[in-house]
């Protein structure tokens, strides 16, 4: 063995002290969300936004939507909902919900102008500088205002590429003046679309009751039901391959709306493999949540999905995420529950929900796992709860 080389030393010491330093400045700018690092110029996507090779997309570059990897989601059609065509229509829902926990609604009675203003103000809102963007940031989950980065910057080891704002919308008079004063249109038009969005929503929930055979007494529980807006921003990323905007995860709620600009970017699964959802003009991606598998007791599927960003455009999408009361109990409607359809979920609230996400590192963000009764010869075993 040769002397040891205390010079060598001391310059491997001083470099790893520099290469902390500089992680401890990075950390603290990646909290300030990739909106902010995009603005700084990057041309790499930093070491604490790239997963593991396992969980890392296969994109696979195709502007081509015959590709196996693009799916059709079923189109309903709502204005059907208010013809002699009401029972086709139930049946094409209902087989959606089974099937791919997923449909794209048209024919809503949403205006247009109330689309594209949401897309318009949003955009604007994450153009403006960060100081502005700033003052919106909170860590408190029950806030009625949250700025942020990533899924759960607190608490992911890797982050995502996604920047986004989330308002509850619920009261809507009373949350309002804690909404983002500018743009000066914000609360104008993001209110408007929040009304739409929570009578579209109570619509859909009295067709989709109809199409599970139970009472309708459940509908009057979302009148005053949670309701949160994620509005989200994909920023292009330099190299796409290495990074996601959302990692897998199923939403909470019964129903979520999602409304996406012209920019691909949304996978969910089917039959074990991801595929992109194209967009389709005019139309909203409607999801079924948590909830809404546990009240219909494993009928209705509320599926994993994810996003992709691409090297080459922004990419906008506002989310709105629908359930009963967060003091509400939800479990299995009991009309479907029986002796040879026993229940499936444990009852589930929101405080569980809150304590679950705020303790784990979520491999799959996947709340529902944990829910899942399972059952043994003759009895039943509550699943492990984190
Ligand atoms: O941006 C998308 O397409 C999906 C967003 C999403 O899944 C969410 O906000 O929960
Ligand atoms: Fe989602």
């Amino acid at each position: 063995m040769g002397a040891i080389d205390v010079a060598a030393i001391a310059k491997s010491e001083g470099e790893s002290m520099v290469k902390r330093e500089e992680e401890r400045m990075g950390e603290a700018e990646y909290m300030k969300g990739v909106r902010h690092l995009c603005d700084t110029g990057v041309t790499k996507v930093p070491n604490r936004y790239i997963l593991p090779a396992p969980d890392r997309p296969h994109i696979v570059r195709c502007g081509d939507s015959t590709n196996s990897h693009n799916l059709k989601l079923p189109i309903i059609d709502l204005s059907l909902l208010h013809t002699p065509k009401r029972a086709m229509a139930l049946e094409a829902l209902s087989m959606a919900c089974k099937e791919y926990g997923f449909f794209q609604v048209v024919n809503h009675g949403i205006p247009s102008e109330v689309i594209e203003d949401m897309i318009d103000v949003s955009k604007r809102f994450f153009g403006m500088p960060y100081d502005e963007r700033e003052k919106y940031m909170s860590s408190d989950l029950r806030s009625p205002v949250r700025y942020g980065t990533s899924f759960n910057q607190i608490k992911d080891r890797v982050f995502c590429w996604r920047d986004f704002l989330k308002l509850s919308c619920q009261p809507l008079e009373s949350v309002l003046p804690f909404w983002p004063s500018s743009p000066a249109d914000m609360r104008e038009k993001t209110s408007a679309y929040a009304n739409g969005m929570k009578s579209l929503f109570k619509e859909l929930m009295s067709a989709i009751l109809e199409s599970l055979g139970v009472s309708m007494n459940a509908l009057s529980e979302f009148d005053d039901g949670s309701h949160l807006m994620v509005v989200n921003c994909f920023p292009p990323c330099p190299e796409p391959n290495l990074t996601l905007g959302m990692p897998p995860h199923s939403d909470y709620g019964f129903l979520t709306l999602l409304l996406q600009d012209q920019v691909a970017g949304l996978q969910v699964q089917y039959k074990d493999e991801w595929v992109t959802i194209d967009p389709v003009p005019g139309a909203f991606v409607v999801n079924i949540g948590d909830h809404l598998e546990i009240f219909s007791n494993g009928i209705y599927k509320s599926i994993l999905h994810r996003v992709l960003v691409n090297s080459l455009q922004n990419r906008i999408s506002i989310a709105s995420l629908h359930s009963m009361p967060v003091e509400k109990v939800i479990s299995p409607a009991a009309e479907l529950v029986s002796e040879s359809s026993p229940k499936r979920y444990m009852d589930t609230d929101f405080t569980t929900f809150l304590k679950y996400i705020s303790s784990t590192e979520f491999k799959k963000k996947n709340f529902l796992e944990s829910r899942k009764l399972t059952r043994t010869m003759d009895q039943t075993t509550e699943g492990q709860l984190f």
